[in-house]
């Protein structure tokens, strides 16, 4: 029995009969799951003892150490710069299944961090007064309950299992198709940066905490990330992924094209309001013979394009260049700056929030974009193998072959 309730108040405090309609529908298991084939689970809540991610249907015999595991949630874990939130966690992973002598089982493999560095009296307020643009009332009108301290599963801190994941799925997808997959702040405000998409490198990237491989772009962006911080005030900007490399054909029309896995897996991150891929947006405003990529054969033999407008994808399905996405964040709804809201019981307040709290999402969000595309990647690579791979084919010219030849000569 599913009550959907039209009113804004929520909570034990509002059971009014006359505001509920109910509805008989079978609840399904809600929300804490991502993909068909490598299938990942994320728990744990900020203040919790601890998070992580389960993740199931990983290829027996991938190599794979908690110090793969432990680069990438150094790269995401809080209070490593002036600029990002000053909680300070170690995030040091423990691989407690599906792994033996690094090597996967095939089995299910389970990741926990524990949570150190929890302040949870800093939320004292906001057990009473909702944060604007945050959670916490959303949680409320939906749950009637809510983990207040650190906002539970809301917290960024919830990405943890994702990352984790995410670098189980860069290896299986650096193993079978050397494919990369890069991101880097593009944007912060309105400061934006000159970086060519195809030749940045991961040393580029982390050579700045703001982690913009432009030297001088970067440097006023953290400048101007660090005049919002000062205020108690706080910035949004763009994160731009790369993946070089990525097999052809992955994607699985109609509802799960590649464009469509990649906007849902990219606006499941905390923080997010836009998604485009290729021209996006731009592309709008053009006419056809601007915006198509027109084909050639090149000198291996195989069918490539010479523009990039399709961001990488045609028809939903990866067409062998460089996947080009663009994701945006909106400045962190958690200020020290006082701002009118209600309690929990309706009434009129203002709420400074006190805490520590990132100034702008973007340079952790980096990482957290990479895993995400490499999730729904290593999803689509195992779903394609399974339905597209076992039989010959006639040699069509479009056909991968160095992922096929490897799949068949069992070198994966
Ligand atoms: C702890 C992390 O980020 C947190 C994200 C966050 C939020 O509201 O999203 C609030 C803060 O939590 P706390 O008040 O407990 O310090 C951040 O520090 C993390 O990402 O690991």
């Amino acid at each position: 029995m599913l009550n959907l309730q039209h009113s804004a108040r929520a909570g034990p405090a509002c059971r009014s009969r006359a505001t509920t309609r109910k509805l008989c529908v079978s609840v399904s298991a809600a929300g804490s799951t991502y993909g068909n084939n490598f299938r990942v689970t994320t728990f744990g809540e900020s203040h919790g003892k601890g998070v992580g991610c389960v993740i199931d249907g990983v290829p027996p015999r991938l190599a794979i150490t908690e110090d793969e595991i432990q680069l990438e949630l150094d790269r995401r874990k809080p209070g490593q710069s002036i600029i990002t939130t000053p909680r300070k966690e170690d995030d040091i992973a423990e691989i407690l299944s599906g792994v033996v002598d690094g090597v996967t089982l095939g089995t299910p493999i389970a990741i926990v961090v524990r949570n150190k560095d929890q302040k949870s009296q800093d939320y004292s307020e906001m057990s009473v007064a909702y944060r604007p643009s945050h959670a916490d009332a959303t949680y409320d009108f939906k749950y009637g309950i809510r983990a207040v301290a650190g906002g539970g599963r809301s917290s960024a801190r919830e990405t943890i299992g994702r990352v984790a994941a995410g670098a189980v799925a860069k290896k299986l997808l650096k193993v079978i198709g050397d494919t990369e997959i890069l991101a880097y702040v593009s944007k912060v405000r309105d400061i934006g940066c000159s970086v060519d998409n195809g030749a940045f490198t991961l040393e580029d990237v982390e050579s700045n905490i703001v982690r913009c491989p432009d030297q001088a772009a970067a440097q006023k962006m953290i400048d101007a990330i660090n005049e919002v911080r000062t205020r108690g005030e706080s910035c949004g900007g763009e994160v731009t992924c790369v993946v070089r490399r990525c097999p052809k054909g992955l994607g699985s029309p109609v509802f799960d094209k590649l464009e469509a896995e990649l906007a849902k897996a990219m606006l499941s991150l905390p923080a997010t309001k836009g998604f485009e891929i290729g021209s996006g947006f731009a592309g709008a405003a053009m006419v056809g013979s601007e915006h198509n990529d027109e084909f050639y054969i090149d000198e291996q033999g195989r069918v490539r394009t010479r523009t990039n407008r399709s961001g990488g994808v045609q028809g939903g399905l990866s067409n062998g260049e460089d996947i080009v996405i663009r994701v945006a964040f909106k400045p962190t709804s958690t200020i020290g700056i006082k701002q009118n809201t209600v309690t929990r019981d309706g009434q009129a307040t203002e709420l400074r929030a006190r805490g520590r709290h990132d100034p702008c999402v973007v340079p952790r969000a980096v990482p957290m974009v990479e895993s995400m595309v490499a999730l729904v990647l290593a999803d689509q690579l195992l779903q394609h193998y399974a339905q597209c791979e076992l039989l010959p084919r006639d040699g069509a010219v479009g056909a991968d072959p160095t992922v096929t030849r490897q799949f068949a000569h069992g070198r994966a």
